[in-house]
């Protein structure tokens, strides 16, 4: 509770050790934190002089006894005392002009209730004092007592007993004034108590009820606005908990009230961490929530004695966020419908089935050979879909080595693993949110990546590397392969629940060889794509249709670039590379060997030229050896002696973006390698961070 040291001393005296036992428990209960009481009869008192204060319970006994007996510079006290409202209300309810005897054990503590009753405006009746002492008594059969009933003559048939008097707010609050404890715990208790009491002083039972309604201004004010709003005191209890608060946290006040702040968060998997400390805009999930929250201690005369915390819903802050994100990543999908080209009957119900399946929420798997389409066509689903102002994210599963996958796809928390970033990293799943991931190659992933995947779409809760909080992910999957899976599942290499969760829609887009007729249209639309005449193809055509396009329309788009580049009227088919048709003679060669943009931009040096070689080879499933980078520069243009390509692979080792083996193993990318020539990272950023970019 508060922080006190060396609590102030206050002695209570009354008329009889009853009475001065009744107010000072009352006190105790009231105060006994902040203060220590205690209790004596006038005959009892000590003259100690030991005490902050002295408080007398009359007037009288003041001047009559004690005056005398108390030390001179004392702070003296009389107290006033009141009734409780329902024993007010049951003054309140006698019939007017009932004649009624004040019953009480002297005849001074008789008159002086009825002096109380009078003040506090009871006028409607008629009170005579009575004590057992007293000689002539009228025969009212009526009586009010506070709490002496066994003092009613027998005459009496009806007796309002209406307690004892309890202590007046005005009395408190001159005993916290005199000791400067006029906290927000004692007036939070003061407004509690002035509650149940009939104050003796208009002015504080005004002031009291200002404070109540100010209290209660405050209330429903903060009810009103957006944010939650929590406030708790020193030991973690709960004392103000708003209405978005309630609905953030699925809980009502009077279950807030029964736990601590922290027991409050733990429910929903958040560490509060050290409750004295304030944060700002702290990122947390609350059940269905993304939410913003700030913690700000409270501090009243130099000690803490509680804090507030905002919870700010992040759905606003989380869409402006989100579409930068959205730019800034390109998460967004490229292609809709209208995109894709085909005059084929075959293709036209694949894409109707397609843009059916847009408007379902279920996972769909895409089959497939490889360059068919099927990417465009997971565009073109999240398109249509309700998702489609929603991240679309794009993954390739074959591309990344399994561990560099699971983080990307699930995240990491911050030191999950040496040299993990600072703060950790949302994964995909989490960048997806609320639209659709697209799982290229999906037949490529580990045993271990698929039992994590299918936990991710059975529970639609993702659970970072490293991580122990579940993040609920609402995203749907499109997952595409030219991979036979149901193979794959017979054999084992593939689970089947997986498998069956995937699968539930699936779309079968036929290779290039048997929809024929789109060889022309397609064509014409690449050539058109990049500026370039349609009657390049007048004498390329024949041919073009005879080729059987095992890399489908990925190298019909390549054939169509180099065409275009070329813009030449005479060229025919076998001018162009890999592409050579003739009787019998089918030759594919698609084989990408393009540079990532992202290393394009850099700046290009024999570094990063043959860092972007290294990475070509091991995406393609090769292994780099000094002699092939030193060839494939060369056909590259540039003209680079041995001796100066093993000086940077040396650099670029120490560096830490490539490992040596002197075995088959050859040159390979580290996890930071990878990084970097996926984009992640800056070749500068490793001499800081001397271990792990992106
Ligand atoms: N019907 C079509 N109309 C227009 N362009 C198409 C069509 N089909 C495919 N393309 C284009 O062909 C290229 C390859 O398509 P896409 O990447 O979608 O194929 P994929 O089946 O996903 O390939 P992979 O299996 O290798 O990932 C893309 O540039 C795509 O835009």
């Amino acid at each position: 509770m508060f922080p006190i040291k060396g609590k102030k001393k206050v002695a209570i005296i009354a008329g009889s050790s009853k009475t001065a036992a009744a107010i000072t428990n009352q006190l105790v209960v009231l105060f006994g934190a902040f203060i220590e009481f205690y209790g004596f009869s006038q005959k009892s008192w000590n003259n100690d002089s030991n005490y902050d204060m002295v408080l007398i319970s009359t007037q009288t006994i003041f001047t009559r006894e004690l005056a005398p007996k108390i030390k001179p510079g004392t702070v003296i006290l009389i107290i006033r005392r009141t009734l409780l409202r329902t024993s007010w209300e049951k003054v309140m309810s006698i019939p007017v002009g009932t004649k009624l005897l004040m019953v009480n054990d002297e005849k001074d503590s008789a008159e002086e209730t009825i002096a109380l009753l009078r003040e506090l405006g009871a006028g409607h009746i008629e009170l005579v004092p009575y004590y057992p002492k007293i000689q002539n008594c009228p025969p009212y059969t009526s009586a009010i007592t506070p709490g002496e009933g066994q003092l009613v003559p027998d005459i009496v048939n009806r007796v309002f007993d209406i307690g004892e008097r309890v202590i007046d707010v005005s009395t408190l609050v001159d005993i916290l004034t005199q000791f400067n404890l006029l906290h927000s715990d004692a007036r939070d208790i003061l407004s509690v108590y002035s509650e149940s009491i009939i104050t003796r002083s208009q002015g504080i039972q005004i002031t009291m009820q200002g404070l109540i309604h100010a209290k209660l201004l405050l209330q429903q004010t903060l009810d009103m606005v957006q944010d939650g709003v929590i406030a708790y005191d020193l030991n973690g209890k709960i004392t103000f908990f708003n209405t978005a608060a309630q609905a953030l946290f699925e809980c009502t006040v009077q279950e807030a009230n029964q736990l601590s702040v922290r027991s409050l968060f733990e429910r929903v998997r958040i560490d509060l961490g050290v409750m004295t400390e304030e944060f700002n805009d702290s990122l947390f999930q609350i059940k269905k929530h993304k939410v913003l929250v700030s913690r700000q201690v409270i501090e009243e005369n130099g000690h803490i004695t509680g804090g507030v915390l905002t919870l700010k819903a992040a759905r606003h802050v989380e869409e402006q966020e989100l579409k930068l994100r959205l730019h800034s990543k390109g998460y967004q999908a490229k292609f809709s419908f209208a995109d894709l080209v085909t005059t084929s009957i075959r293709m036209k119900r694949v894409v109707e089935q397609a843009e059916k399946m847009a408007s379902s929420d279920l996972a769909v798997l895409i089959l497939g050979e490889s360059g068919t389409g099927k990417e465009l066509f997971a565009h073109a689903i999240h398109q249509a879909s309700t998702r489609s102002s929603f991240p679309f994210v794009a993954v390739n599963c074959s591309s990344l080595p399994d561990n560099l996958l699971e983080s990307e796809l699930f995240g990491y928390e911050e030191g999950a693993f040496t040299g993990a970033r600072k703060g950790g990293k949302p994964g995909l799943f989490e960048q997806a949110h609320k639209g659709t991931i697209f799982l290229d190659e999906i037949g490529d992933i580990s045993p271990n990546l698929q039992s994590r995947l299918l936990r991710v779409l059975q529970q639609k809760e993702v659970l970072k590397v490293g991580g122990t909080r579940l993040l609920p992910v609402d995203v749907r999957v499109i997952a595409a392969t030219n991979r036979d899976l149901t193979r794959m599942v017979n054999e084992g290499a593939f689970r089947a629940d997986l498998y069956y969760r995937l699968k539930v829609l699936q779309l079968l887009i036929p290779p290039l060889r048997e929809r024929k007729e789109d060889i022309p249209l397609l064509s014409a639309h690449f050539l058109r794509k990049r500026g370039a005449d349609e009657k390049l193809l007048e004498t390329l055509l024949a041919s073009l249709v005879k080729h059987d396009w095992h890399g489908n329309v990925r190298e019909l788009e390549n054939a169509m670039e180099y065409v275009a580049f070329m813009n030449d009227h005479n060229l025919s088919a076998k001018d162009i590379p890999g592409l050579e048709v003739g009787p019998g003679v089918e030759k594919v060669v698609v084989q990408s060997n393009e540079i990532p943009p992202q290393l394009y931009r850099a700046a290009p040096n024999n570094e990063r030229f043959l860092l972007n070689l290294i990475y070509l080879a091991k995406t393609s499933g090769k292994n780099a050896g000094r002699r092939s980078l030193v060839e494939q520069a060369r056909q590259n243009g540039i003209v680079i002696h041995e001796t100066e390509v093993r000086k940077i692979v040396e650099k670029l080792r120490t560096e830490g973006w490539i490992e040596v083996s002197t075995g088959r193993g050859g040159i390979t990318l580290t996890e930071s390698g990878y990084h970097l020539c996926c984009g992640n990272t800056e070749m500068g950023e490793l001499g800081e961070t001397g271990g792990m970019g992106g």
